[in-house]
């Protein structure tokens, strides 16, 4: 019998902005402000299926994309382009992922639940197994705030919280490595179930053994791109040998490496090396087009118009008043003011960014 397709994803790319402050976040939406913010390819096109019952181990360096490709699997960020199609319910656990840290673990508990949809009284229900199996260290501290506990102790909660749901696709990311043995063999024992009842698993992590316990399947990113993917035993001693060599170099030549690597893709060329592919796969997402100059323009007119109406609202003018005579509203010292907001926004945005270089540590 045929298996299932679970998981099918289509030249998925992802382009992140490197907002160096929070200031670059602004500059995005001014009409004068800098379009020039640099930009970081962390998938450049990635392709798979993954069927029914897969249990698909994810490996490749640091910053390789794998977690960035999680997240879009899961649907927790979306593409910048590609198609990506998922059967099923997925549920997605990493390190301290969806926790939040203001809230003590039973309220994160409930909160997680509830987003996967339980019910109250299925929350009570599997509110003691779920402490329970999250081990002796989260029982001790169920009502203290997330924030104070360990990285392994927070991967052991939203663990737990997982395995006591149903989820069709399983997606694992790092939350194993961070705990202890017995929590990593119960982790184990629980994916095998999954497995046996025919679910669908996708798992990263840095530990090849556990990659090798635990999966068929693997797919090996590297920058962004699938370098190889098949067999786990075909996979992983070639992926092993790739990090042994990469790890010899420095880590200056390796900060350079991955700097560089996100530079190193053109959607359209994509699009060209695939000219029988449907061209759809190959379009940026509308939301993730850059504002064009008559947006931003357009935005910014908007906000000056919504200003106006407020202002005029502010000093009891009816509209077609303030529209007849603006002077009413915007005195000459606002206006000076406007528009020594904007100089000084150009002006910050223009001629300081010249003076700005990143520095990579060493
Ligand atoms: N929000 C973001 N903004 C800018 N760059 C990002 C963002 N998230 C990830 N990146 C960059 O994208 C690249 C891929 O990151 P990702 O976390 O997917 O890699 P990874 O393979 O999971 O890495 P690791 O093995 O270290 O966890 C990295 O270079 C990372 O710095």
């Amino acid at each position: 019998m045929d298996k299932k397709l679970k998981i099918r994803a289509r030249y998925l790319t992802k382009e992140y902005d490197m907002m160096k402050n929070k200031s670059d976040m602004l500059k995005t939406l001014l009409p004068f402000g800098n379009n020039d913010i640099e930009k970081f390819w962390a998938l450049k096109g990635v392709s798979f299926d993954v069927y029914e019952g897969d249990s698909v181990g994810i490996v490749g360096l640091n910053g390789g994309g794998k977690s960035t490709l999680l997240n879009i699997v899961s649907q927790i960020i979306p593409p910048t382009s590609g198609e990506l199609t998922v059967n099923g319910t997925t549920n997605i656990i990493s390190v301290g992922a969806g926790l939040n840290g203001k809230l003590t673990g039973r309220e994160n508990i409930i909160m997680k639940c509830e987003m996967l949809g339980m019910s109250d009284d299925e929350i009570q229900e599997k509110m003691d197994d779920i402490i329970n199996y999250s081990g002796d260290q989260v029982i001790g501290k169920i009502d203290q705030p997330v924030k104070t506990y360990s990285s392994g102790m927070k991967s052991r909660l939203g663990f737990s919280v997982l395995v006591h749901q149903d989820p069709d696709i399983l997606i694992i990311d790092e939350a194993l490595s961070v705990g202890d043995a017995p929590f990593f063999e119960k982790g184990v024992a629980r994916m095998k179930e999954f497995k046996e009842q025919g679910k669908t698993i996708m798992f990263v992590s840095h530990s090849l053994s556990q990659v090798k316990a635990l999966c068929d399947k693997v797919i090996w990113i590297d920058h962004g791109r699938v370098v190889m993917e098949g067999d786990a035993d075909e996979v992983l001693p070639q992926f092993d040998e790739f990090q042994r060599t990469y790890n010899k170099k420095t880590k200056a030549e390796r900060a350079k490496i991955t700097r560089e690597s996100g530079k190193d893709f053109d959607l359209e060329e994509l699009r060209q090396s695939h000219p029988d592919e449907p061209v759809e796969y190959f379009n940026r997402r509308l939301y993730d087009k850059p504002f064009s100059w008559t947006t931003r323009l357009a935005l910014f007119l908007i906000t000056m118009v919504l200003c106006f109406t407020v202002a005029a609202d502010l000093k009891n003018l009816p509209l077609r008043t303030a529209v007849m005579h603006p002077q009413m509203v915007l005195s000459l010292k606002w206006l000076i003011v406007i528009v020594a907001v904007i100089a000084v926004m150009f002006i910050y945005s223009n001629v300081t960014r010249h003076f700005k270089e990143r520095h990579v540590l060493d």
